[in-house]
């Protein structure tokens, strides 16, 4: 049995006894275009071609003859260790240059598909030589690389920290000796489910194990968090040296603290990290990026382009722990964070207190429920810069409607982790001309910079940061 990091959640590492990911289909990267065409096609992933994995196993085994072999087996290229490196870190073959550049021409190509789009709509002719060229109109950064590059060899996986590879494998051990069965895939029962393993510069440790009750009693449930406690504690796993260990009782594939809360078994409630100046408190429940000191980069380069001054109120949509508003409060006017996570909200506030940060205020909530309502209140000609930083599903409609319809936006930085599907649509209704049928009746923004920020090294993922104007 191995253990597999199954994807690259944006908030933690999680762990699966399972060698699913190894037979699934190659998942494909929407870095080769063809030819523009409608926004759909251009940018949900039916253009794509090829995919990492393909790439460069092509590139390191020309001259090898296939052989075909039945999936079950074994390996058919390289060994288990490297066919599940390539899955979950692509890249990995590639010196951190050559991954860079990958990266900047993947987020370049996507910003040229995303800007002739845009042209076209604005009824530029997009069949001239300038349009068609590679030049954008907007300023192009260079990759910002990762601030720190860790590369610890944890189950050959660059990108898993040793700790969290320890805590996976005494987990693990743990598994081997239960008399309940780990829950591999969902639908087919089974009990012990996900690891959650969240760490900080200091090297406290947080973990959060989910587990499917199925038939169990009450009785039965608490005797099994007795002996996972017991096992962190007391036994084997006190190796780990956990500074708190959660459950959460989950019988659907995602539940929120409010839906099913997270129990502490034993130790801190929360997890702290320090980030530009800030002492962050961080909750189970709240997304929290995975490489802080990419992060710190990443917010670096949003304060740079938010532009703020001390008339401004600032607005932090999608905010989580309120990061990107707390580190620019002390130069704003105001700051206004919503964010759908209740824990999430509970943290920002105690970090604004705990940093003396007294001009911030934090909504609980769907954006698209509180922000037209919250903008209505502030049209009093006050300049409002908004930063969005949306999970990979994009903002709903309603938050770009009432950014676009409020004249006392003028500046818009948007975070995006994957510019693709509904996040370039969302860009597409900022950028478009208005749109009376569509309730998109402010001036339209345009795009003046993009800044892509590798926080994900030996992975193809990458953050970007958009600076829009009007
Ligand atoms: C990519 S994270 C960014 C968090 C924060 N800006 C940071 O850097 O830590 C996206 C956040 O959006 C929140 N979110 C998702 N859907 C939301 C919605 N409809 N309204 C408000 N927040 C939402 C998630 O809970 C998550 O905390």
């Amino acid at each position: 049995m191995a253990v597999l990091k199954r994807r690259v959640p944006m908030h933690s590492l999680r762990y699966f006894l399972s060698l699913v990911g190894l037979f699934s289909k190659p998942r494909l990267l929407p870095w080769y275009a063809r030819n523009p065409l409608g926004w759909s096609k251009l940018f949900l992933g039916t253009v794509c071609k090829g995919d990492f994995t393909h790439v460069i196993a092509t590139k390191y085994q020309k001259g090898q003859k296939s052989r075909k072999k039945p999936r079950h087996l074994g390996p058919v290229d390289g060994s288990w260790q490297e066919r599940l490196a390539d899955v979950v870190t692509p890249l990995w073959r590639l010196s951190y240059e050559e991954q860079l550049k990958v990266k900047f021409e993947a987020q370049k190509k996507i910003l040229q598909r995303l800007e002739s789009y845009i042209q076209m709509l604005n009824g530029v002719d997009v069949t001239t030589a300038v349009s068609k060229s590679e030049r954008l109109s907007f300023l192009l950064h260079p990759i910002i690389p990762s601030g720190n590059i860790v590369c610890v060899q944890s189950n050959h996986l660059k990108n898993i920290p040793e700790k969290h590879t320890q805590v996976a494998q005494y987990y693990e051990v743990f598994l081997r000796q239960s008399p309940l069965e780990p829950c591999l895939v969902f639908h087919e029962g089974g009990y012990w489910r996900e690891l959650i393993v969240r760490t900080n510069s200091q090297g406290h440790t947080m973990a959060i194990i989910t587990f499917h009750p199925q038939e169990l009693s009450q009785e039965e449930l608490h005797g099994q968090k007795e002996i996972v406690k017991e096992f962190f504690i007391r036994g084997p796993g006190a190796a780990c040296d956990l500074t708190s260990l959660y459950f959460q009782e989950s019988t659907m594939t995602r539940c929120s603290h409010q839906q099913s809360p997270f129990e502490l078994l034993f130790g801190e409630p929360y997890i702290f990290e320090e980030l530009l100046s800030l002492k962050i408190r961080v909750s189970p429940d709240a997304f929290f990026q995975i490489n802080t000191a990419g992060a710190e980069m990443l917010y670096r380069t949003v304060g740079e382009l938010a532009g703020v001054n001390s008339d401004t109120i600032l607005l932090d949509i999608c905010c989580g722990t309120g990061v990107i508003g707390l580190s620019l409060a002390q130069h704003t006017s105001q700051v206004l964070g919503i964010e759908l996570v209740e824990q999430a909200v509970e943290d920002a506030r105690w970090t604004a207190a705990f940093n003396g940060i007294t001009n911030s205020e934090f909504h609980t909530g769907r954006a698209e429920k509180i922000l037209p309502g919250l903008l209505k209140s502030k049209e009093d000609g006050q300049s409002i810069v908004a930063v969005v930083n949306p999970a990979r599903a994009g903002l709903h409609y309603k938050v770009v409607r009432a950014i676009r319809n409020c004249r006392a936006i003028r500046r818009l930085v948007f975070v995006s982790c994957k510019l693709h599907g509904e996040t370039t649509r969302n860009v597409i209704e900022l950028c478009c001309p208005p749109n009376p049928a569509k309730k998109l009746l402010g001036e339209p923004f345009v795009l003046q910079q993009a800044v892509p920020v590798d926080l994900f090294p030996h992975t193809p993922h990458c953050e970007l940061v958009l600076l829009f104007t009007r």
